[in-house]
C-alpha cells in the first residue's frame, strides 16, 4: 500500500527582520501573480520598482516588534501544530510555507524521504481567495509537476462553513472574550475587489448585501472570499449566541491604491468610539495562526487608532494557534482526506 503523509501550508515570513531578507520575501510575496494580479511587467514596475524601495524597511521594524527567540510567530506556531497534530496520527506530519522557508518544496521533499507517496496537503486558511487557497495550490501542483510526478496530493478545501471548525472557534473566543465588552469585531484580511470579480464563476456578485453577505453556499459563494468571512461570523455568533447588533466585521491590510472590499477595519477602529463602542474585544478569524497581522497591525496599531477615537479598553483575541481543540479539528479534516485516497 502506498505511504501517506500530511503537509501543512502556511503563508510564510522573511527568514530574519534584516531588511534584505524582509526584501527577498516580500518581493516572491507580491509577484506571485495571485497576490498583485497585474500583468508581469506592471507587476514588476509596482512591485520592484516602488514597493520595494521603501516597505522592506518599514516591515522589517514591524518584524522586529513581534519577534520571538525562536523565530517569527507564524512560523513558530505553525511547527507547533505540525507537533502536536503528529502525536495524534500515524503518517508524517511536516510543513511548507507559500513563501520563504521551509517551501512547499521543501516540505514534500521531507515526506519523501520518509517514503510518503501520497499527501494529503492543508492549506492553513479557513476562507478560499485566489491570494490564500488558491495560489498554495497552483505552487503545489507546479512543484508536484516538475519535481514529483509520481506523488498524488489530495488538497484540503476551505473550511470556514465546518461545523467542527465553527464550534472551536466559537468556543475560543467565548473563552477569551472579557466580562464587559460593547462589541466584538471580526476583523479579516481584505483583499482586492477585483479579486472577488476575478474568481466569481457566475459572474453575479457585486459585493453588496444582497450577492455577499447572505449565507447560502451557490456557485458564487464557494469562491466569494468576502461571502465566506461574514459566513464564518454569522455562523460563529449564532453558535455563541451573540447578538448580531453587538457584533463588527471589518476587512484589514489593505495595500496600494486599488479599491480593497469594505468596511476597513482601521477607519472602523477610530469611528466606532464615538458611535457608542468604547470597550472592544477584537478577533481576526482569517488567520489560524497569530502573526504580524495581528500581533502588530491589530493588537498595537489598532489598539491606538481605537483609543484615538476614543475608545477605552481594547482586547485582542489571539488566533487559535496550538490550542488542543483546534489540532483535533486539524486531525478530522487531514484524516477524511486521508481516506480519500482509497476512492481516487
Ligand atoms: C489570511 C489571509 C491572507 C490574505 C487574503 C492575504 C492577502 C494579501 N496580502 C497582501 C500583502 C501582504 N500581506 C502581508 C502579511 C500577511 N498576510 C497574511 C495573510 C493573508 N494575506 C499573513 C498571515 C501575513 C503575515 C505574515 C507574517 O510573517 O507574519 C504582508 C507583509 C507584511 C507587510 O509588509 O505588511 C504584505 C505586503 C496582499 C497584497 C494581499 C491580497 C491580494
Ligand atoms: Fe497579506
Ligand atoms: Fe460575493
Amino acid at each position: 500500500m502506498n505511504k501517506k503523509g500530511i503537509l501543512l501550508v502556511n503563508l510564510g515570513s522573511p527568514r530574519s527582520t534584516a531588511v534584505n531578507d524582509v526584501k527577498e520575501y516580500l518581493d516572491e510575496f507580491l509577484m506571485d501573480e495571485r497576490v498583485i494580479d497585474y500583468r508581469w511587467i506592471f507587476r514588476a514596475l509596482l512591485v520592484r520598482g516602488i514597493i520595494l524601495k521603501t516597505r522592506p524597511a518599514k516591515s522589517a521594524e514591524a518584524y522586529k516588534t513581534v519577534w520571538t527567540e525562536e523565530g517569527s510567530p507564524l512560523v513558530v506556531i505553525t511547527e507547533k501544530i505540525q507537533k502536536k497534530l503528529q502525536k495524534l496520527v500515524d503518517v508524517p506530519v511536516e510543513i511548507g510555507m507559500r513563501y520563504a522557508e521551509p517551501s512547499i518544496e521543501t516540505g514534500i521533499q521531507k515526506l519523501v524521504d520518509q517514503g510518503v507517496s501520497e499527501i494529503v496537503l492543508f492549506p492553513l486558511y479557513p476562507q478560499y481567495a485566489m491570494s490564500t487557497t488558491e495560489t498554495v495550490i497552483e505552487k503545489a501542483e507546479e512543484v508536484r509537476k516538475k519535481k514529483f510526478p509520481k506523488v498524488k496530493i489530495n488538497y484540503i478545501q476551505p473550511f470556514y462553513n465546518r461545523d467542527i471548525y465553527i464550534n472551536c472557534l466559537a468556543e475560543s473566543i467565548k473563552e477569551k472574550l472579557p466580562e464587559n465588552f460593547d462589541a466584538l469585531q471580526f476583523s479579516y484580511h481584505g483583499v482586492p475587489e477585483r479579486h472577488i470579480y476575478k474568481t466569481d464563476p457566475s459572474k453575479t456578485c457585486k459585493i453588496d448585501e444582497a450577492n455577499c453577505i447572505h449565507s447560502q453556499v451557490d456557485t458564487h459563494n464557494a469562491y466569494c472570499y468576502r461571502h465566506q468571512c461574514y459566513a464564518t461570523t454569522e455562523a460563529v455568533i449564532a453558535r455563541m449566541g451573540l447578538p448580531k447588533e453587538k457584533t463588527i466585521v471589518s476587512f484589514q491590510s489593505r495595500l496600494g491604491k486599488d479599491k480593497w472590499i469594505e468596511p476597513y477595519t482601521d477607519e472602523t477602529l477610530e469611528t466606532i468610539p464615538e458611535k457608542g463602542v468604547k470597550n472592544l474585544a477584537i478577533v481576526c478569524p482569517a488567520f489560524v495562526s497569530d502573526c504580524l497581522e495581528t500581533l502588530e497591525e491589530i493588537s498595537v496599531e489598532g489598539k491606538e487608532q481605537f483609543m484615538h477615537g476614543g475608545g477605552k479598553t481594547f482586547h485582542y483575541i489571539p488566533c487559535l494557534n496550538d490550542e488542543d481543540r483546534w489540532i483535533e479539528v486539524v486531525k478530522t479534516l487531514c484524516e477524511e482526506k486521508l481516506d480519500d485516497f482509497y476512492l481516487v
